[in-house]
């Protein structure tokens, strides 16, 4: 592993992310179950890290949390086999895709890309790197999110409709997977709005006492 994935949002060119990948999160939002993977972007400037806050730009009133795995790529990677996908990935993290989601359904609605409802700054609060040898991807991984201490979402990694080495199979057929690019691999259900005030905070549990803590204001 290169010690440079110790800064992986320092390095990453692109965050891709991964919609509608629980069918339970899919239906919760009235969303047909996909048949193919639907990837979009956030830019990097997204990215927010502990201590600092979440902030909700003033003229929105209804972000949403998203919990979601991440994964880091490590060896770059264009139009790869299932086992060149695993063997590129470098390792992990928590992280959450913040999402407005009146502006999401209004863009939805007229046919328009989602960027500015998923891609604001700090719509993208992340987590440490976690090392590709800390987690088997045969093995699941429970993801939780509380807002002011109320579980909202608690979901299983081997729920998602499409693995992480298919996604990546998926994506690099199209787009260039490079080192320190960062895959959302979508969201369990449970989504809800969060205000000012409000405190997120997200959990990472699985195998080997793997258990990975994140809490961010909402201001
Ligand atoms: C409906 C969505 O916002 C899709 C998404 O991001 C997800 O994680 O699912
Ligand atoms: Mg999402």
């Amino acid at each position: 592993m290169a010690d440079s994935l110790k800064n992986f949002r320092s390095i990453c060119k692109k965050i891709i992310a991964v919609g509608r990948n629980y069918s339970e999160h899919a239906s919760e939002l009235g969303n047909t179950v996909p048949t193919k993977p639907i990837i979009f972007m956030k830019p990097t400037s997204a990215f927010v890290t502990e201590p600092n806050d979440i902030r909700i730009p003033a003229d929105w009133d209804e972000l949403h949390h998203e919990v979601e795995f991440g994964v880091i790529i490590d060896k770059q990677c264009q139009n790869v086999s299932k086992e060149e996908a695993e063997a590129s990935i470098g390792g992990y993290c928590l992280a959450l895709d913040m999402t407005e989601r009146k502006l999401q359904n209004e863009l939805k609605d007229q046919g328009l890309p989602w960027l500015l409802s998923k891609g604001f700054d700090t719509s993208c609060p992340c987590g440490d790197f976690i090392p590709k040898e800390k987690i088997s991807l045969s093995s699941s991984v429970n993801l939780w999110l509380n807002v002011n201490g109320n579980r909202r979402q608690n979901g299983h990694t081997r729920d998602m409709i499409f693995s992480v080495p298919d996604l990546i199979v998926y994506i690099s057929k199209y787009i260039t997977l490079e080192h320190g690019d960062l895959i959302l691999t979508g969201t369990p259900a449970g989504v809800g709005p969060v205000r000012r005030g409000d405190q997120i905070e997200a959990g990472m549990e699985g195998e080997h006492d793997l258990k990975y803590l994140m809490k961010f204001n909402v201001v």
